[in-house]
């Protein structure tokens, strides 16, 4: 059965970031994600994962600059220095959260351009290196150009061979099937090639990216494909709830 994880940057809106923790327990869940912690100290959110028993299942290292439009910094040259303290700031927030993988973003760049693929390659090294030493996984995930336009890591093949050619052991794949069916469809065929470098799993329905069940997949065969090939880290929900978080559920209660 999946271990599904509430992603609090897109669900539970209806409240306060640091009170959507005791809503996604109160909805059932066990585990949450979210993009970014770094608006709270690390000891809030420690301090609500413990209050509410939730494990946490995954977050982002800092992207840069969101607002003025960085989507991470690993794949840009002119900012390795600032990746760098990206990467200490996120493991400060794992050691407080216990979070077992963090998610690391290319940013925008051609992969077309040498020095962003060299860049890139460094910078997973780096940050391998690190989360390694403190026994985390590092994920990179590929996202579909149409809600990120120029992001540099848009293709699960091209990160499939770049697992495989940089051998890192903790270097592993975020799996988001809404972005993999808007990218390249073929869903299942891709989780059964990729199952084993598979670190993180996140669901949403496509193209609305509302609950999973209410788009162009059979999201139920799907988590039940993840289930037959042995699957057993989260289910990242990240979708935005068509109307109250709470009242959208019922998809979820199927696998209870
Ligand atoms: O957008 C997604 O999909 C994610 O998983 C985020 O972490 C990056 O925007
Ligand atoms: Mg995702």
């Amino acid at each position: 059965m999946p271990r599904f994880a509430a992603n609090l940057t897109m669900m539970f809106t209806e409240h306060e970031f640091l009170d959507r923790f005791a809503a996604a327990k109160k909805a059932g869940f066990d585990a949450v994600e979210y993009l970014f912690p770094y608006d709270q100290p690390p000891e809030a959110i420690a301090e609500r994962l413990r209050a509410q028993g939730l494990t946490q299942a995954l977050f982002n290292l800092p992207p840069g600059n969101w607002e003025a439009g960085d989507r991470g910094l690993a794949a840009l040259p002119d900012r390795a220095e600032e990746f760098r303290a990206s990467i200490d700031t996120a493991l400060r927030y794992a050691e407080a959260t216990g979070v077992g993988r963090v998610h690391v973003m290319s940013g925008l760049a051609s992969r077309q351009d040498v020095t962003a693929l060299t860049a890139y390659r460094d910078s997973l090294r780096r940050v391998c290196d690190a989360a390694g030493a403190q026994g985390l996984d590092v994920v990179i995930e590929p996202i579909n150009t149409r809600d990120m336009p120029g992001y540099f890591l848009d293709d699960f093949s091209f990160a499939a061979d770049l697992i495989a050619e940089l051998g890192l052991p903790n270097l592993k794949l975020q799996f988001d099937i809404y972005h993999r069916q808007i990218l390249h469809g073929d869903v299942l065929m891709g989780l059964r090639e990729m199952a084993p470098i598979i670190g993180h799993v996140q669901i949403a329905a496509v193209p609305d990216r509302h609950e999973p069940g209410t788009g162009e997949l059979d999201d139920a065969r799907i988590l039940r494909e993840l289930d037959a090939l042995g699957y057993e880290g989260f289910v990242g929900c990240e979708y935005r709830p068509a109307g109250r978080t709470e009242d959208g559920l019922d998809w979820m209660r199927a696998f209870a």
